[in-house]
């Protein structure tokens, strides 16, 4: 089209409309009818920039924003370019054709933004899009998921009252973007990159992605999944690092004879891990057997484990054989050892040192072989500094130390843990629960599990119990761990239960200021509410920003 027989049209235009995104689509149509007609091409430009924008494309002109009364140039290149001109002044004197043309336009507008739609939906990581003062544009469904926040309560409000953790200042100021940094949004952890929008220079807003921690979590772990264990290990359900991490620890430790110790919270799995040792090693066909060593009261425990003689003590009318005996050849699995006394404590010593004891009322010394696990959640470095517990038997049991996390730390594995225990009750219960719904989900992912993976069974078996429906749903939860109560706790007043993170007085200081404010709206007020004096109230507010200068 270009050479000598290019005919080239120019003309100023005052606009008798502002350019926003309906008119847009509108004189997008108009224009892209009269280039094919014509074999021409339109363009638009600001009388102060030299950029050339197609008035045929929707995605330029969607960003062309000039305010009725503007003068812009209008330039139609091509060799029909005069008789373009014409059609085009046709349309734009008749106020762009507006009401001839509405319904059309809003077709258009409306299909674009349904496919908008489709594609921010279909990301598979929350986006969030705001303007140049960081008020929300766009909110998709997987950043509803990750804030537990709905789009329409999100679109339209500044960011940091959706999500507080999140800094877009310095993105909207400098213009330069923030990759993978780590925040807290509500109880999740998530990684976020930041990218200003620019249109030529003026940077009119930004994009938010959001990674959901436990999903990347959980691609990492399915490439750890393929380390492979005895099968006696496949009672213990999770791929977290941390898990394998023990686990590969353990089944290195079937292997021997060594004395293990576990460590880990209450319900994180010790026994199951004992048992897994158990039945990976070369004792597998013998007994394992279980002292729970603070469920039996002190003066039975020395003959629970080493059995006594008849006569030995008041009561000791018959002859007892002792868990050691009994276990002789297998594993005896020595579960919160950190309870058991100190003259026991000695025995246990030998019986690891030199596989020999006597019963009690006993001078026979009996030889065994036994394996020993020993398992504990008491900090035993502090019992042996109280005296407490003998510092050797400690060497003697840590031989192979392993640490089991708590499930706050592997929060990727409680889908799979979910799954498992769902299967499990049903039968156990003879009921037919197909699964658990997304919200219901999101809030166990978000809870913070003191009692770890018993307590998530409880929950599970109490759920089963109750649900009517197919599907576990968030209302059968109980009400601590449905985490809006929480989201709201987070926003408005202090929550704090002995699991909870502290905050720094300063940052607790804000949240009291901040709460009464909101709620009373007058420094007086809020003074009084708080027993302070109206000054110190506005100093503070001053201080955190919470009221202008
Ligand atoms: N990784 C796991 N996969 C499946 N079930 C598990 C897992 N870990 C623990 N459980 C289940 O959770 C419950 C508690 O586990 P376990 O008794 O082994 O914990 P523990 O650490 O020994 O607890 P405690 O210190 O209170 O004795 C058991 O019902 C066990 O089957």
């Amino acid at each position: 089209m270009r050479g000598d027989k290019m005919v080239e049209k120019r003309e100023r235009l005052r606009l008798p409309v502002s350019i926003h995104s309906q008119i847009a689509a509108h004189i997008v149509q108009e224009v892209s009818r009269i280039s094919k007609r014509n074999d021409v091409s339109i363009f638009f430009r600001k009388i102060n920039e030299s950029r050339l924008v197609p008035a045929g494309s929707m995605l330029s002109m969607v960003t062309f924003f000039a305010s009725r009364g503007e003068e812009i140039e209008v330039i139609i290149e091509g060799l029909k370019a005069e008789k373009a001109f014409d059609e085009f002044m046709q349309f734009f004197n008749s106020e762009l054709g507006k009401e001839k043309e509405e319904k059309d336009t809003y077709e258009l507008l409306r299909n674009t933004s349904i496919a908008y739609e489709k594609i921010f939906n279909s990301i598979g990581s929350g986006l969030v899009v705001t303007d140049e003062n960081g008020v929300i544009t766009i909110f998709n469904k997987l950043a509803e998921g990750i804030t537990g926040i709905s789009m329409d309560e999100a679109i339209g409000k500044k960011i940091q009252e959706v999500i507080p953790g999140i800094k877009i200042e310095n993105v909207l100021k400098t213009g330069k973007e923030e990759m993978n940094k780590k925040i807290k949004v509500g109880n999740n952890v998530v990684f976020t990159n930041i990218t200003p929008i620019y249109t030529g220079n003026k940077i009119e807003g930004s994009v938010i992605v959001f990674y959901d921690f436990p999903q990347i979590e959980y691609l990492e772990n399915e490439l750890k999944r393929n380390r492979k264990l005895d099968k006696a290990f496949d009672i213990i359900i999770g791929n977290s690092g941390k898990l394998r991490d023990a686990l590969t620890i353990a089944s290195k430790a079937a292997e021997t004879d060594s004395t293990v110790l576990i460590r880990g919270e209450s319900g994180t799995g010790k026994e199951l891990v004992a048992q897994a040792i158990h039945y990976a090693s070369r004792r597998r066909d013998k007994p394992f057997i279980r002292v729970n060593c603070a469920a039996i009261p002190v003066t039975l425990l020395e003959s629970e484990l080493f059995g006594h003689e008849r006569g030995a003590f008041t009561g000791a009318v018959t002859q007892k054989i002792g868990k050691f005996e009994l276990a002789d050849g297998g594993t005896v699995f020595l579960d919160e050892i950190g309870e058991i006394p100190p003259e026991i404590q000695v025995k246990l010593l030998r019986v690891i040192q030199e596989k020999e004891f006597e019963r009690v009322g006993g001078i026979k010394t009996i030889k065994v072989d036994v394996r020993i696990i020993a398992a504990t959640n008491k900090d035993l470095e502090k019992a042996i500094k109280e005296g407490t517990f003998r510092e050797d038997l400690y060497y003697r049991l840590n031989v192979i130390p392993i640490m089991l996390p708590p499930l706050r730390e592997r929060r990727g594995d409680i889908p799979l843990l979910v799954e498992h225990f769902i299967e499990k009750l049903n039968k156990k219960l003879n009921k037919n629960i197909k699964g658990i719904t997304k919200k219901a989900m999101q809030a166990l992912i978000h809870y913070d599990w003191p009692g770890n993976i018993r307590e998530l069974e409880n929950i599970i078996e109490r759920c089963i119990t109750l649900s009517e429906g197919e599907y576990i749903d968030y209302e059968d939860l109980p009400q601590y761990i449905r985490n809006e109560d929480t989201i709201v706790s987070e926003n408005n007043v202090i929550y704090l239960d002995e699991h909870s993170e502290l905050l720094t007085m300063e940052e607790y200081e804000y949240k009291i200021i901040k709460a009464a404010l909101d709620r009373y709206k007058s420094f007086n007020k809020a003074a009084k509410v708080l027993g302070l004096t109206h000054k110190t109230v506005a100093s503070k507010a001053r201080k955190f920003g919470l009221v202008d200068r």
